[in-house]
């Protein structure tokens, strides 16, 4: 099927989701099919003064092409001479940001379906040779229990050395990253052990009030596991918090490691 020529007259407006960086992103109905997406609106001005726009040239192109049940789906993208239009796959639960902070933290068996989901996800950009980068709770969107990774805005074609100063928090940032060094996608799989702890203990391991205590307890692995952590998901995530990229567990190992296993079994 021919990809088509979108305009705004083909979509009714809904309800304002939320406000993202360079936009707003709303409810919409595509008006021949009655199809529901959400419709992500970004200012072009705005886009142009931050110097955004070959970075969103480079999310559109990763999205459009990714087709997996934990990839957000990006359906297609239009303009007007004020605005870029992106038509997103919607995900009514919204994100999983959320979902924690009301929760404070998710048990066990939550988290290691949702981590196990976004490894199928890093599996499938890794096999395309993607780096995600900003693998964190804001950018996973839960669609009735399907969790979908969205916001490809830092995604790169594996491997890169950074270009641009970082924007947005440090907590997830890896120690190769925070020297300055080469990377590649390992840096996901550090993002991978930073969230399971964050699901399971309700704030990010190196979390600190100054940034530079941030980056300290970065690049000296200092993080504490609360007691009431299992010894498999201890294992889990020590196991992906390493600061050679390449000791970290691979995303297959992960897939297998008994945290995982032992969930999986006893979910119905
Ligand atoms: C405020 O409560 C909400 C509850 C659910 C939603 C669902 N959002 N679902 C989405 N599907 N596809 C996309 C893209 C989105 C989306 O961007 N949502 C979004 C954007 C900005 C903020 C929020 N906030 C929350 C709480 O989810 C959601 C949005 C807001």
């Amino acid at each position: 099927n021919e990809p088509r020529i979108w305009t705004l007259q083909d979509f009714e407006i809904g309800k304002a989701l939320g406000k993202g960086k360079f936009g707003h992103v709303y409810l919409a109905r595509e008006k021949r099919t009655h199809y529901i997406v959400a419709l992500k609106m970004l200012s072009k001005r705005q886009l142009l003064e931050s110097r955004m726009e070959r970075q969103l040239r480079r999310e559109i192109e990763i999205q459009s092409h990714l087709k997996h049940p934990n990839i957000l789906r990006l359906f297609g993208y239009f303009w007007d001479e004020k605005r870029i239009y992106l038509i997103l796959e919607y995900a009514p639960n919204g994100e999983l940001f959320n979902e924690l902070r009301i929760e404070r933290k998710f048990s066990e068996p939550k988290s290691a379906n949702y981590i196990e989901q976004v490894i199928n996800a890093l599996m499938c950009l890794h096999e395309n040779n993607i780096i995600h980068r900003d693998i964190k709770p804001e950018n996973l969107l839960n669609s009735c229990g399907v969790i979908k990774i969205s916001d490809f805005g830092w995604s790169v074609h594996a491997p890169t050395t950074r270009r641009k100063t970082l924007c947005g928090t440090l907590d997830y940032l890896p120690p190769e990253m925070v020297c300055r060094e080469e990377y590649d996608e390992f840096i996901d799989h550090w993002a991978l052990g930073v969230l399971t702890y964050e699901f399971l203990v309700g704030e990010p391991p190196f979390e600190s009030r100054e940034p530079r205590e941030t980056y300290r307890r970065i690049e000296g692995l200092q993080y504490n596991v609360p007691s009431h952590i299992s010894e498999e998901a201890r294992d889990f995530i020590s196991k992906l918090l390493k600061r050679n990229p390449y000791e970290r567990m691979s995303l297959e190992e992960a897939l297998e490691h008994p945290w995982l296993v032992k969930h999986r079994n006893s979910m119905v």
